[in-house]
């Protein structure tokens, strides 16, 4: 019988603990959010996250962009906000938008802001394995909060990512590749067959393809664990890249959609701006 991996009780601990902190904090915490108000779910996800970050006492700005908005702007922004102390984290929702350039806008975020971990200064670091000295990416950070709530055991164990995108997957092979297990990361260039062939060995699947019920190969492992990173709208509905029924009767544990790495990635972020926060205030 499957298990749930119930990312809104966790996330709901972790929130408390934030605010506990956030309490006893000798000085106030701003995350400002740059996201496209075109992009519907851009708007939703940020809406989501300042109001769980109002919850702890994590004070928000917005600022929204357009498609008339270039590169430059968007750079001349982070510039400000990288200087203005009162900005404790800079959250930048991505996709912005097909003219902006994202690596570039990513990168001009002071590392000591980077709530998301998207700057290559931090992702360089999550190479590294310096995980104390960095912030890691909020939805990978989010989903190993997860598993190692439930005693999940890396060593040794097979991993298949699908998906390699900045934002996801590719901090994600890195990550479980630091906690030790052999990771396969797979992607739209891998043949249907090796995809089957690396499912059905794999213990641990995490699919973030951005596809509505996607996921439904067959032959998994029966100890395996089910990661569905999807977070797709279907006539109104939120629903994950993985058809939930049909792997969840193969596998001994699965994150649903919603309530799995949803609000874990939104915990995760609020965390780390506490934690940038107090990095910068300290010594004080
Ligand atoms: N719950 C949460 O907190 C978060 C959820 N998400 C969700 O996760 C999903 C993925 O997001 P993101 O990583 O930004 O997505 P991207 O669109 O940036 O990347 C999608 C990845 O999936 C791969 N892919 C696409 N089709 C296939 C296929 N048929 N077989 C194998 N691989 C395929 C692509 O391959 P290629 O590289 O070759 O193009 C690409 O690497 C989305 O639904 C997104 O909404 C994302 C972040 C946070
Ligand atoms: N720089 C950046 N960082 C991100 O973390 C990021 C991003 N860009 N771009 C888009 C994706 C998507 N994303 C989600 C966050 C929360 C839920 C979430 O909490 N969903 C609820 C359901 C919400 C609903 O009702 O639709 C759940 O899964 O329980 C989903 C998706 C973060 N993203």
């Amino acid at each position: 019988m499957v298990q749930i991996l119930d990312g809104k009780k966790l996330s709901k601990k972790i929130l408390e603990k934030i605010a506990e902190n956030v309490k006893e904090a000798a000085f106030s915490i701003k995350l400002a959010s740059i996201y496209n108000e075109k992009n519907p779910g851009s708007k939703m996800y940020v809406g989501m996250k300042v109001r769980r970050a109002a919850s702890v006492g994590i004070d928000s700005e917005e600022f929204k962009i357009d498609d008339t908005w270039n590169t430059d702007q968007v750079l001349r922004l982070i510039d400000k906000l990288n200087h203005d102390d009162s900005v404790s984290g800079i959250l930048v929702q991505s996709p912005l938008g097909q003219h902006i350039d994202e690596s570039a806008v990513f990168n001009a975020i002071s590392p000591i802001k980077d709530v998301d971990g998207l700057a290559a200064y931090n992702q360089g670091l999550l190479f590294e394995n310096a995980e104390e000295k960095h912030v890691v990416s909020a939805t990978p950070a989010g989903v190993m909060a997860l598993l190692k709530a439930y005693d999940y055991s890396f060593t040794g164990k097979n991993a298949l990512v699908i998906g390699r995108s900045v934002l996801f997957g590719r901090p994600m092979s890195i990550l479980l590749t630091n906690a030790d297990m052999t990771v396969t990361l797979a992607h739209s260039k891998t043949p249907t067959d090796q995809l089957q062939q690396f499912a059905q060995t794999a213990d641990l699947i995490v699919v973030a393809v951005g596809k509505a019920n996607w996921f439904q190969l067959d032959h998994l492992k029966a100890t395996a664990t089910v990661i569905d990173v999807g977070a797709n709208k279907l006539d109104g509905q939120t629903v994950g890249d993985v058809v939930f029924q049909k792997t969840a009767a193969q596998v001994s544990w699965i994150t649903p959609v919603p309530g799995g790495v949803g609000p874990m990635t939104i915990a995760t972020l609020i965390q780390h701006t506490y934690e940038l926060a107090k990095f910068q205030h300290r010594g004080e």
